[in-house]
């Protein structure tokens, strides 16, 4: 399927077909996959998201990531409307307010947001991917405008981005657009699957 807007509605529909007892056997998963297969000790600071329309949720993650003394982001929509994000600290008990979607996000003004390539891994919340790492979200451009300064995959480079999703949001190929930023490696509850040689 080539037409972006078509996939997004058809692997939306897919995923929010899942059982809820499905949805939490997946997010429990793909936590112990994250916990057992990335090198964490070398990440301190890891922006998570807080899930909408039933997107792999990274709670039980968020939770474990704490108890490692690892320090939480989120992304805040940036004021101005300029399309794309700041990640500001989360901690637990912290207020937090609702963004135009309706998704939960910390105050900036409490917590400053930390310059983007800061951040030692991003866990990014997507709609589809592919085999060769492409990635397809909301249809904001919101994560792919904050990483255009990261336009090569190189294995070294700040932060790692690693896609968190389902197993049934896999496509076979996604079209690629010159702004996109691929992903270093994906988690579903299949396992981790890394796409930088
Ligand atoms: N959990 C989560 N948080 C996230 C993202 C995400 O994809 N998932 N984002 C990743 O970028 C940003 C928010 N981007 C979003 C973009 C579109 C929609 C959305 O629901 N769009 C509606 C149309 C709504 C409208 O136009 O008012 C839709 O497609 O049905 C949600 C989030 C930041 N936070
Ligand atoms: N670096 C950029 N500079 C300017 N425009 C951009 C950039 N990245 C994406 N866009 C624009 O944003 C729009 C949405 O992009 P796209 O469909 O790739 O978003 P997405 O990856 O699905 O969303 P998100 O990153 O928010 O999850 C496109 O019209 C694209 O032209």
């Amino acid at each position: 399927m080539n037409n972006p807007a078509k996939l997004r509605k058809s692997i939306r529909a897919h995923r929010r077909a899942l059982s809820k007892q499905q949805k939490r056997r997946n997010s429990l998963a793909a936590c112990r996959h994250f916990i057992n297969t990335l090198a964490l000790i070398r990440c301190k600071k890891i922006a998570l998201y807080l899930a909408a329309d039933s997107e792999l949720d990274p709670q039980p993650l968020l939770k474990k990531l704490l108890r490692l003394n690892k320090t939480i982001y989120l992304p805040i929509l940036r004021p101005a409307n300029v399309n794309a994000l700041w990640f500001s600290e989360y901690r637990i008990n912290d207020p937090l307010r609702s963004n135009r979607y309706g998704i939960l996000e910390p105050n900036y003004k409490l917590r400053k947001p930390i310059p983007t390539w800061g951040l030692d891994l991003i866990v990014m919340p997507l709609v589809a991917f592919s085999n060769d790492g492409t990635r397809l979200g909301m249809g904001g451009g919101y994560y792919d405008r904050t990483l255009s300064y990261q336009s090569t995959r190189l294995s070294w480079i700040k932060p790692k981005l690693v896609g968190y999703a389902h197993e049934c949001q896999r496509t076979h190929a996604l079209p690629k657009r010159h702004w996109d930023i691929p992903l270093h490696a994906i988690i579903t509850e299949q396992g981790y699957q890394s796409f930088i040689d």
